[in-house]
């Protein structure tokens, strides 16, 4: 493709050389470099993408974007300065792959929790009605039938307008995605065109990326504010800032709720194992998903099933039929009726909500006991206050490891066992190696006794410094229930 067809909406300051050129590929990683290609000098977290432009322009790059010049420069090479290369990447991706959003009626799911099982109910319901739909989320991206493994709950822009395209040539009409708070920071959706953005909720998560829950609160709002005026925004009004979220949008502005005012309402009649009892706009249906949280989920979903103009009970009825997403609320029971559960919960706001489900839904003095770990590399704040709400809402707690990544998995454990307070502590046992922290919790359990284990759902593997080695919850759970006797 010509550089001049996919410059359009790039704001140059500077630009060196022709823009009469054939560009074969785009790319952000100097390692990805082929002839004839485009590099975007990106300044990152770890590493900045100029230190390598001269030996991508060694590899055969020929397009340079980036945000500060190189002292030299080369005559083969055309040079072009922009304010962001991340901005510039998200455009011109967008233009590569021939702005395929546009063709779709694309809807954003943002918020702490929740966006993979309304994105991925979104999902299963537009397919049940009959549509063409792709879903683009944390556990896999979707194609009609066809399972893409996802790297990121929002690719980078490349992956993403290539996904998108596979979509369109694919007849999709629909097409859902989850939009995470680091992809609107690093503009991984720009030139991203939605019809419709989804709000869930915010609570404290990613302070190690964000540094302030300002900020963080900041980032998804930054999701609406780009929204145009014929798209909808619908967001959650019990949540404290749910209003907040659509303060600067252009977007037509709607709202679902339980407590308060909102254009979709529902009330929780009953809330048991089996699911969820739901007044939704005065309708009366039983739904598969359990949790308290979930009411939440599927009015979302409901109310975006509403604003694209769907029949309400044909949605209803649709939904009542369907389950969540793979590793939330997942759960087995053994031959002792030992209930065992796998759930992503990996903020405290969602072990407390997991917990209080439970706690809501047991039926007399069984025990609750929760295996819990917490992803190194990642906000380091939330550790002790994730496991002072596992204590606070369980009888027993194993404190074990998550995916420790490049840090001491010891050390992990040691920011956890900082929050459990000395009333706490003799509830607490810590083992490090997370299926001996499982097979412990199976043999403690009783019958009726409910295991949580959170924090890593429907992951395949434990991630220890780069290497991601097999590891399945829900697989080493039923194991070890079944060799109870
Ligand atoms: C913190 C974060 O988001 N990091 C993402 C970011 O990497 P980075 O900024 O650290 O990149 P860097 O290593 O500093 O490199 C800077 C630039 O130099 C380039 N480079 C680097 C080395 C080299 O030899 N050559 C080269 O060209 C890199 O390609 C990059 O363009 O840009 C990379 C390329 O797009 C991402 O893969 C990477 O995601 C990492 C793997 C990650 O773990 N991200 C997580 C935190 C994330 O994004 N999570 C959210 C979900 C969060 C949630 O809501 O729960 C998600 O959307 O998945
Ligand atoms: N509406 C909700 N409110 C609070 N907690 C929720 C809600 N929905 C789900 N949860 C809890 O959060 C966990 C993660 O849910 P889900 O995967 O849908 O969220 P997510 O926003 O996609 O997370 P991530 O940012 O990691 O991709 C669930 O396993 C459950 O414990
Ligand atoms: N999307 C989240 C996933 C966290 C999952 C948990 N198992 C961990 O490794 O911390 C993140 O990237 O922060
Ligand atoms: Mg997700």
């Amino acid at each position: 493709m010509q550089l001049q067809e996919i410059l359009y909406g790039v704001t140059i300051i500077k630009l060196v050389g022709s823009t009469n050129r054939e560009t074969s590929a785009l790319t952000f990683d100097s390692r990805q470099v082929i002839p004839e290609s485009a590099f975007f000098a990106v300044t990152g977290t770890v590493s900045d993408g100029h230190k390598y432009i001269e030996q991508t322009i060694a590899a055969g790059a020929r397009i340079v974007i980036c945000e500060v010049m190189p002292e030299v420069l080369n005559e083969q090479v055309t040079y072009i300065q922009v304010e962001n290369t991340s901005v510039a990447l998200g455009i011109m991706a967008a233009n590569f792959y021939g702005n395929p959003s546009a063709e779709l009626k694309l809807i954003g799911v943002t918020g702490t929790n929740g966006k993979t099982t309304i994105a991925t109910l979104l999902f299963k319901l537009f397919r049940e009605l009959g549509y063409h739909v792709g879903l683009i989320s944390t556990v896999e991206n979707q194609i009609n039938e066809t399972v893409i493994p996802a790297t990121h709950t929002t690719p980078n822009p490349l992956a993403l307008n290539q996904l998108l395209r596979q979509m369109v040539q694919a007849g999709c009409v629909y097409a859902f995605m989850e939009v995470s708070s680091h992809a609107v920071v690093q503009h991984r959706i720009e030139g991203i065109h939605f019809v419709g953005g989804v709000f869930s909720n915010i609570t404290h998560d990613h302070l190690d990326f964000h540094k302030t829950f300002d900020n963080y609160i900041k980032a998804k709002r930054a999701f609406f504010d780009a929204l145009p005026k014929t798209a909808f925004a619908l967001t959650n009004g019990d949540d404290k800032n749910g209003m907040v979220m659509l303060q600067n949008t252009k977007a037509s502005k709607k709202s679902y709720a339980l407590k308060q005012l909102a254009d979709f309402k529902a009330r929780i009649i009953e809330n048991k194992f089996s699911g969820l009892n739901l007044d939704i706009d005065d309708t009366d249906v039983f739904f598969k998903l359990v949790g308290s949280f979930n009411a939440y989920n599927l009015l979302a979903v409901y109310g975006t099933a509403m604003l694209l103009g769907e029949d309400k009970l044909t949605v209803l009825t649709i939904l009542s039929n369907l389950t969540g997403a793979e590793g939330r609320f997942d759960y087995v029971s053994n031959a002792q009726e030992i209930i065992g559960i796998v759930d992503y919960a990996h903020t405290p706001d969602a072990v407390q909500n997991v917990l209080s489900t439970i706690q809501n839904i047991r039926k007399g003095t069984e025990q609750v006991i929760t295996v819990i770990g917490c992803g190194g590399d990642r906000d380091k704040t939330k550790r002790p206050v994730m496991a002072q709400v596992a204590c606070d809402w369980s009888d027993k707690v194993i404190l074990t490891s998550d995916n420790p990544r490049t840090e001491d998995p010891q050390a992990i454990l040691n920011d956890m066992e900082a929050g459990v307070s000395p009333t706490n502590k003799r509830k607490t046992l810590s083992i490090l190696d997370r299926k001996e922290a499982i097979r412990t919790a199976c043999h403690l359990a009783r019958k009726g006794d409910i295991i949580l284990v959170a924090g890593k759902g429907h992951e395949k593997y434990q991630e220890i410094n780069g290497v991601r080695f097999h590891f399945d919850d829900k697989e080493i759970l039923m194991e070890q229930l079944n060799s109870i006797s």
